[in-house]
């Protein structure tokens, strides 16, 4: 085939720098998925209860390295969960035992939130404490005023409080995740080079339309919830347009299948198991794939002054089918294109 349409891709290792690996049993299916493709990942803090404390990410980390296959080398990057009341110190002793970044939860604004920041002036001596400690501040990027249309909260956030936030704090290293919007795209690209961004591949491959077609769909609900097409469309070409600013985060998120399905379903798309190759269809389909190493295995690490992975993976242009289900724990998980053919598949 042409040097346009490649039939096997070689990368470095990518890294996930948004990761939910969850606690107890299900690690046994998620920590897998995760370490057969990429060679760190960014640990998202929102247990029940959450990782509050330097000591609760180490023995979570270690929780996550048993669980690891054998021969397996993946490395779990910790984080702390900021509350109202998370003491200034704790960041010193956190980045002391390379817990290597902190995560603001905006109270009630998505899953296992309820014990997040209820007001930022509140943190004002830790966020001071994070950029004196060059810390990078992990930010769910939403309002949680009820008034606020649901599909704006994301660009509300970034009016209300993410730009007097870079203002306050003009060295604190910020990653907006999982950005869904034309907005958060727009404005991370125009900012300084403190400030990046992170993309799920569930963002990029789909819009809105996924959560209606045929039916509700409780698997292609998240939060920041899927928009409009023109909002995929610049996140694509945010991802795809070779900025450091822009970088993976899977953002895979599992949920026991019966408490999606429900009638107040949970937000978060399960991607882990095929994480990769999801990204690698996104570029794929916008002719970009050439853009998917500085993406997927570059621009994060450049970001968190972390070194480069020296490993690399090969993924090759044949259709296989993800499982209808995983085990997860005493439930079912049920993955993102669960009986549906995907093109990339990993050698
Ligand atoms: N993305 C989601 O829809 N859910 C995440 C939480 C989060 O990342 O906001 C989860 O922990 O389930
Ligand atoms: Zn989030
Ligand atoms: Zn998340």
């Amino acid at each position: 085939m042409s040097a346009a349409a490649p039939d096997s891709i070689t990368i470095t290792r990518p890294d996930d720098w948004h990761l939910h690996l969850r606690d107890g049993a299900p690690l046994r299916t998620v920590v897998p998925h995760a370490a057969a493709r990429f060679g760190r990942a960014i640990i998202m803090p929102n247990l029940r209860p959450p990782v509050t404390s330097t000591q609760q990410a180490l023995d979570y980390r270690q929780r996550i390295l048993a669980a690891l296959p054998a021969a397996a080398q993946f490395e779990p990057l910790m984080t702390l969960y900021l509350t109202d009341q998370l003491p200034p110190d704790e960041i010193w002793r956190a980045q002391a035992a390379g817990v290597v970044a902190a995560k603001l939860y905006p109270a009630g604004a998505t899953t296992h939130s309820d014990a997040g920041v209820t007001d930022l002036r509140k943190i004002g001596k830790t966020l001071e404490a994070m950029q004196k400690a060059d810390m990078p501040l992990l930010v769910h990027g939403e309002v949680t005023d009820s008034d606020i249309d649901l599909f704006d909260r994301e660009a509300a956030f970034i009016t209300q409080q993410l730009i007097p936030l870079r203002r306050a704090y003009p060295a604190l290293r910020i990653v907006l995740e999982h950005i869904t919007t034309r907005d958060a795209a727009d404005y991370v690209q125009q900012a300084d080079r403190f400030t990046a961004a992170t993309i799920t591949a569930h963002h990029l491959l789909y819009n809105r339309n996924a959560l209606f077609t045929g039916g509700i769909c409780p698997h292609y609900y998240c939060l920041p919830v899927l928009k409009r097409e023109t909002h995929r469309l610049a996140l694509v070409q945010a991802a795809s347009s070779g900025s450091p600013k822009f970088f993976l985060g899977s953002d895979s998120a599992p949920h026991p299948a019966h408490l999606k399905e429900q009638a107040t379903g949970c937000a978060g798309c399960y991607t882990a198991h095929a994480a990769i190759e999801l990204y690698a269809e996104a570029f794929d389909k916008a002719g970009a794939l050439g853009r998917l190493e500085g993406f997927a295995s570059f621009h994060g690490p450049d970001f968190y002054r972390l070194p480069r992975n020296t490993g690399r993976i090969t993924l090759r242009r044949e259709s296989w089918t993800p499982p209808h289900s995983f085990a997860f724990g005493d439930a079912w998980l049920k993955p993102l294109r669960a009986g549906e053919a995907l093109p990339w598949k990993l050698a």
